[in-house]
């Protein structure tokens, strides 16, 4: 099986101007098939506040009422998805930016959770890996924005960390799959204010002792949840990390790699 690596980049680095282009570089130079999933969380958060509509967040999800979720659609589905896919063209990747409902490549349905109601966040039923194999076939890196839809009509708010293990998981069955979650940070640190305490590899066990310490919290818990998820259901590698790294992360030189065992 060939290789196929799929590659998250988080909220702080596309809300950088220099950062977001320096990695695109270098994502657009990794040769072979992959699959870029960005978020965006902060930006929509800048925004929803600037237009007085209050936002909160619970374990890492955006609870997402219905004017919520036609800015996080604006920011992206359109900003966002459609400025990287056109800095991956001018780095001559060619690049083709989807959210779940094109294609239906990602079919989701509305969260149902007995105490909190999350509104219009959806939680991953199915991906279309035939129709995103076509596409990376023909040496067209796939840009995901974390927006899908239901399949009657609505669209729906995905966390993209979960979005990236989806995708990532669904196409083990056809690829050696490296999942790489970048970030601001230098990976998983033991110290999460100071990028010198870089964890070099992290098993289950090691991981709820740390979250019990509380030296893991906050997004890096459904982070590192989706992390053991992939490698459990096929993903060979998974590796946290810097996106200025990217380069280092693929060849096992830099980040936090995740481990079984
Ligand atoms: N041990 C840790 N190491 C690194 N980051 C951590 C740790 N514990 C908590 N975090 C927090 O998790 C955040 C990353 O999660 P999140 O903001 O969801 O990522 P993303 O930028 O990919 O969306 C970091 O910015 C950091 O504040
Ligand atoms: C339901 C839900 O929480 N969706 C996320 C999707 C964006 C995201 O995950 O962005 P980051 O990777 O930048 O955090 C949100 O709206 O924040």
């Amino acid at each position: 099986m060939s290789t196929l690596y799929v590659v998250k980049i988080g909220g702080n680095i596309i809300d950088d101007e220099k950062k977001l282009s320096s990695f695109l570089k270098d994502f657009a130079a990794v040769k072979g098939q992959k699959v870029l999933i960005h978020g965006g969380g902060k930006l929509a958060t800048k925004l929803a506040e600037q237009m007085n509509v209050p936002q909160q967040m619970i374990d890492g999800r955006r609870i997402t009422d219905a004017e919520t979720l036609k800015i996080v659609t604006m920011v992206y589905a359109g900003f966002i998805n459609k400025n990287v896919v056109a800095q991956l063209q001018a780095n001559n990747c060619n690049a083709m930016g989807l959210t779940g409902a094109d294609g239906n490549v990602i079919l989701a349905h509305k969260r149902n959770h007995p105490t909190i109601d999350y509104g219009f966040a959806g939680d991953v039923d199915a991906i279309n890996t035939s129709l995103l194999k076509s596409i990376l076939d023909q040496q067209i890196a796939v840009v995901m924005a974390p927006i899908t839809h239901d399949q009657k009509g609505q669209l729906l708010n995905t966390n993209a960390d979960t979005i990236a293990q989806e995708v990532a998981t669904s196409l083990s069955a056809l690829y050696d799959v490296q999942l790489i979650y970048s970030f601001e940070k230098s990976g998983v640190l033991l110290d999460a204010n100071d990028d010198s305490t870089v964890i070099k590899a992290i098993n289950p066990v090691y991981y709820q002792q740390l979250k019990s310490e509380q030296k893991i919290f906050a997004g890096m818990i459904p982070k590192l949840d989706n992390a053991f998820a992939a490698l459990t259901r096929g993903v060979k590698k998974v590796i946290i990390g810097k996106a200025e790294q990217l380069t280092d992360l693929i060849t096992g030189n830099a980040g936090t790699s995740i481990v079984h065992e």
